[in-house]
């Protein structure tokens, strides 16, 4: 066997090895397509065995998929050797966890973490005239405490360089991770925050990347959608803050229950006596769906389509939590 489908054949070894770790963790999302057994060879003529592993289960996979191949090119452009040699240059993270308890403080509402998107899968174009910086300044004036920027090209219509324009214009940013050399470039655009994704990566990647957060003084925000997964990130050292999607990213069905289904009894409990914050994800369009997920026990809410579709997103706040929280 030529030497170059040795390394082929190793590799999808690998990628099975950690498949398998992932599958006994309950996650269901395949981080690459199978690569298919290595080329067979019948006299000259090369073979590549097709399976059925090469297309994407749902919309979750097919954007992992495609981050995988986005971020093994920027990763050839930019290597961790440059990385580190910018970070220096970066500006200092700031303490994302403590602008959420402060503005949950100081208005009694959950903190606003706000997000900075144009599109998504489940929704198509939410905003025509996008201007990040405007949004961002509009959602600060409203009285967000954080911001939200997606960088996804291809999916969200997002972008790099939308959150250095917004961390430029002074506010706190997160993107999300599914490979550590996203944790160091999102940090030299000045992320704060990072968005870690349990139904995509095992519980190993989790602590490497939350490591590597505090290193760099940055904050992980563990996001989850059902029981296993809440229960896999509670065990984890090390884990300040966690979100509970109320959307299931294979389906895109939305639930505001889920926040309530995943807090009550033993699991709400575990995580007032570990100090861990939590915060509400998607779906949320009424002061009531506030008060409802603040009920349940949430300290802050992630909201992204309620406020960027608002002509006035700044407005848009008031409207949501029904009061002015700018004050
Ligand atoms: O929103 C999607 O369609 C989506 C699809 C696949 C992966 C992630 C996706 N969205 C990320 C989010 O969870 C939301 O943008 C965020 O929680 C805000 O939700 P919303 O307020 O409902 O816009």
């Amino acid at each position: 066997m030529p030497e170059v489908d040795a390394l082929k054949a190793k590799e999808w070894e690998v990628g099975i090895y950690q498949e398998e770790i992932a599958a006994g963790q309950g996650i269901k999302i395949r981080r690459r397509p199978a690569t298919g057994l290595p080329p067979h060879y019948v006299g000259p003529f090369e073979f590549d065995l097709q399976n059925e592993g090469n297309t994407p289960r749902n919309i979750l996979e097919a954007i992992i998929w495609s981050k995988d191949v986005e971020v093994t090119q920027r990763k050839e452009k930019n290597p961790y050797a440059v990385l580190k040699k910018l970070l220096d240059k970066a500006p200092p993270a700031r303490d994302f966890i403590g602008a959420l308890k402060k503005a949950n403080s100081r208005t009694s509402f959950p903190g606003l973490i706000a997000e900075v998107k144009k599109a998504s899968p489940s929704r198509g174009v939410l905003r025509e005239n996008f201007d990040p910086v405007q949004i961002a300044k509009a959602y600060e004036k409203g009285g967000a405490a954080c911001l939200s920027v997606l960088t996804d090209e291809k999916y969200f219509q997002g972008s790099f360089e939308n959150l250095e324009a917004i961390r430029n214009s002074g506010v706190q940013a997160c993107d999300s991770a599914i490979d550590a050399w996203q944790i160091y470039y999102a940090r030299i655009k000045g992320a704060d925050a990072i968005l870690l994704i349990a139904a995509v990566l095992p519980d190993l990647d989790i602590k490497y990347m939350i490591k590597i957060c505090k290193l760099f003084r940055m904050t992980a925000l563990v996001e989850v959608h059902d029981e296993r997964e809440f229960d896999r990130v509670i065990e984890i050292e090390g884990i300040q803050l966690i979100g509970i999607n109320n959307r299931d990213l294979e389906t895109f069905e939305l639930n505001i229950a889920n926040t309530k289904k995943l807090l009550e009894g033993e699991r709400g409990q575990k995580i007032r006596e570990k100090g861990i914050m939590v915060v509400g994800e998607s779906g949320l369009f009424t002061p009531a769906d506030i008060a409802y997920v603040q009920e349940a026990g949430v300290k802050a809410v992630l909201v992204g389509e309620s406020l960027v579709k608002q002509e006035d997103p700044s407005a848009g706040i008031a409207q949501l939590f029904g009061k002015d929280i700018s004050l």
